[in-house]
């Protein structure tokens, strides 16, 4: 089966070296600094974390003088809507729905695999950031990236038949039910014989605990995992509260779009060391494992910054939460992490050892891929629409007064005749040899083309007209896709 394909499109505009190398994108990490508490104003915490403009955060304390550079930074003062627009959250939601589609002008979907995830030390921000404060879900200027991510998703599956739903998981005590021994510090394997397993926060009683399953298809994947339809901000919100009561120390939830395109938001727990928590007994044990999700996670990410040709093998199987982020971090999907610090100086090294990793993040690369569509269905739909462009271009050509086979330029003369308004019984695919004199069969995506052209011909300009050429690159890129799909 050939590999899907990759991603034409970056979170933000190109510049060297900067998001996009190549054909390999980079992980998109943003810095949200929250405001000082009362609490921390109120015992006199000094500002230590400032925002210089231009994606750059300098830290400036006692014996620590650094600078950090990100694809933005939002400092105390800035809006959760500006986070949300600046953040690249909306491109990612435009990628989760749309994807290739509208290039291709097809109406199937061609959407990604994308996951938003927060991380940064416990009450840097991170809850905020992903649903705005908690309890107060109706003042609509403090909604979260998640609330404002169901709105672009309403809004953009309005009319379009894009069928919504969302699921809500929580990844507890990664060892508690198969290792019941405190957890080594060291990251080892676990046991192989146990599946690890995670719970649905949307499941009717008490949370199900669901399997954590692997398939050669599907990568690591969730059985049964619940998915419950949704077609209004009010009822996916509802759906969120209704998880966030089972367990307030939330994990992913994981809207999903129509069966191609995933937006995945993840909530990561506290990344402050174990040690600093002083927690015992059984709490000591979640944090152990908490902390065990986040180093597996923090070696994942550095084995993954390493250039491609220098990486070794990815340990996504030493965690739960590796293995349910392996795709968006392995290469096929497209990923935003927004690194959430607080600026008092009491935080401080904290705040560094989350720059430190946020910035560790940024090398990672990924190639994006488009979820694959079966060939029998792409196939039809690109029949239907060729079919559909090839009435209409006749219909324009008559209103036109133009001849039915003018030569248009950029068409394929030989479509005339081939194909008859009543149906394509005889698809030519890529490679199917003409017969002896007749002129090649072009294939299906350059027939396509060839319709597009001109159509946008006898629309705006008619055949010597002056229509805006369509981009060779999205026909580059719909090109090379289709032909791997086919
Ligand atoms: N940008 C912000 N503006 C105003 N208040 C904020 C902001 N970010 C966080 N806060 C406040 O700071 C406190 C801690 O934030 P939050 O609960 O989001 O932290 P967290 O990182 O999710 O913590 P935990 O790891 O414990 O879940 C909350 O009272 C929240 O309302």
């Amino acid at each position: 089966m050939p590999p899907p394909t990759r991603c034409p499109f970056s979170l933000s505009p190109r510049s060297p070296g900067e998001e996009q190398d190549g054909r390999e994108t980079r992980l998109r990490v943003v810095l949200r600094v929250r405001p000082l508490t009362c609490t921390e104003t109120r015992r006199g915490d000094r500002h230590v974390v400032h925002s210089l403009g231009n994606g750059t955060v300098h830290v400036n304390a006692a014996r620590h003088d650094a600078t950090f550079t990100f694809s933005a930074v939002f400092d105390a003062g800035a809006s959760q809507e500006a986070v949300f627009e600046g953040s690249g959250m909306r491109q990612l939601v435009e990628l989760a729905v749309e994807g290739l589609g509208p290039c291709l002008r097809l109406s199937i979907s061609l959407s990604f695999s994308c996951t938003v995830f927060a991380y940064g030390q416990t009450g840097s921000g991170k809850t905020y950031t992903l649903m705005g404060p908690l309890g107060q879900s109706d003042a609509p200027g403090l909604l979260g990236l998640m609330q404002r991510s169901f709105s672009c998703l309403l809004e953009q599956s309005r009319g379009t038949g894009l069928a919504l739903s969302a699921s809500y998981l929580e990844i507890y005590n990664e060892q508690v039910s198969t290792h019941p021994a405190p957890v080594p510090a060291l990251l080892t394997s676990p046991d192989p014989s146990a599946t690890p397993k995670v719970r649905d926060l949307l499941s009717a009683g008490p949370p199900r605990a669901l399997p954590l399953r692997w398939s050669k298809t599907r990568g690591f994947y969730v059985e049964n995992q619940l998915s419950v339809d949704f077609e209004s901000l009010e009822a996916v919100v509802e759906l969120l509260l209704q998880g966030q009561q089972r367990h307030p120390a939330v994990f992913p939830p994981q809207p999903g779009i129509s069966k191609q395109g995933t937006l995945c938001f993840v909530d990561l727990a506290g990344s402050e060391r174990v040690k600093d928590t002083g927690s015992s007994g059984e709490l000591s044990m979640e944090a152990n494992n908490i902390n065990r999700s986040l180093l597996a996670l923090g070696h994942c990410i550095s084995l993954l910054a390493k250039p491609r040709g220098k990486r070794t093998h990815i340990p996504y199987r030493d965690s739960k939460l590796t293995r349910l982020l392996a795709r968006s971090l392995g290469g096929s999907g497209v990923t935003l992490m927004v690194a959430c610090v607080s600026p008092s100086s009491r935080c401080l090294s904290e705040t560094l050892s989350t720059l430190h990793y946020a910035s560790r993040a940024r090398r990672v690369t990924t190639r994006p891929m488009a979820n694959r569509v079966p060939r029998e269905k792409l196939l039809q739909t690109l029949e239907e629409e060729i079919q559909a462009l090839q009435l209409e271009n006749l219909s324009l050509r008559q209103q036109l007064s133009l001849p039915r086979n003018g030569e248009v330029p950029g068409a394929w003369p030989g479509w005339v005749g081939r194909y008859s308004p009543g149906g394509l019984h005889c698809p030519p695919i890529e490679g199917q040899l003409p017969a002896e004199g007749a002129p090649a069969w072009p294939s299906l995506y350059g027939l396509l083309r060839d319709f597009v052209v001109e159509n946008e011909q006898l629309r705006y300009g008619g055949p010597s007209g002056s229509a805006e050429p369509i981009p060779v690159l999205q026909w580059e890129e719909a090109s090379e896709w289709l032909a791997e799909q086919i």
